[in-house]
């Protein structure tokens, strides 16, 4: 669904993607591992095409060419985006936010039943359908960037660190969603500190260092490699060292 080969990104000298593949398919959840600085939101927004890249790289979604389309055309052929910090409007409702998603082409159609499932992935969504969303809690907001996104009928979601200052009940509540979004057929991008969450939902994950790819694998793979252990699953848990 969507392929991404040689993404390359340079802040001045400071080169925080290099030569960057990766692919996700229909349906899938595909994540980022990366300490601070490994250049996990670069890479989201290069493919999203909110930052410019340097010259050569090659992304296509279902197949289309879209390396050199500006962002809004990007969200057209199916790539949403929820950056981290969610990036809702706060001072419009809840009903408002979501009818701004749908704003593409390709969403306008279908927009109130589109509404409706997300309201059904959300149901405190709809509970607050008319309340002002920056009154909302964090992971109120989180669900209604996500149920923002999903509006413009997306085959490929992004997700920048989406679990960021929730309490882990709303993180359990939040990837259990991600799960049922996965179920509609729509491939997610995940970029998580929570890493031991993040591979607990995850088919398969790639490993980000000083914005090189330097693993990838299945998420049980990932969880059993001893290296990512260290580094991102905080040491080796004897009872969790196997993959399950
Ligand atoms: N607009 C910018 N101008 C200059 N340098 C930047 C800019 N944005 C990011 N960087 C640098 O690029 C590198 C990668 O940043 P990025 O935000 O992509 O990392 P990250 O993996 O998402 O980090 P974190 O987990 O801390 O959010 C960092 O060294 C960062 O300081």
């Amino acid at each position: 669904m969507l392929e991404v080969k040689n993404l390359s990104l340079a802040y001045g000298l400071h080169r925080a993607l290099d030569g960057v593949a990766l692919d996700v398919g229909r349906g899938e959840i595909v994540t980022i591992l990366g300490a601070n600085g490994a250049g996990k939101t670069s890479l989201l927004k290069a493919i999203a095409g909110v930052v410019r890249t340097l010259p050569g790289k090659q992304v296509s979604l279902g197949g289309r060419d879209i390396s050199v389309l500006p962002a809004h055309e990007i969200v057209e052929s199916g790539l949403a985006l929820v950056p981290e910090g969610r990036g809702i409007f706060g001072d419009l409702t809840v009903k408002e936010n979501l009818l701004l998603g749908a704003n593409p082409k390709r969403a306008r159609d279908g927009e109130a039943a589109r509404r409706d499932q997300v309201f059904s992935l959300f149901p405190r969504l709809r509970e607050r359908a008319a309340q002002i969303a920056r009154t909302m809690s964090g992971g109120e907001q989180q669900m209604l960037a996500i149920g923002r996104a999903l509006m413009s009928n997306p085959d490929i979601l992004l997700l920048d660190e989406p679990s960021l200052g929730l309490s882990p009940a709303m993180v359990q509540e939040l990837f259990a969603t991600l799960r049922r979004v996965r179920e509609a057929g729509v491939g997610l991008l995940l970029v998580e500190q929570n890493a031991q969450e993040s591979l607990r939902i995850a088919d398969r994950g790639y490993v980000l260092e000083n914005g090189i790819i330097v693993g990838h694998g299945t998420a049980d793979h990932l969880k059993s490699d001893p290296a990512v252990q260290r580094a991102y699953l905080g040491g080796v848990p004897p009872a969790t060292a196997s993959s399950s």
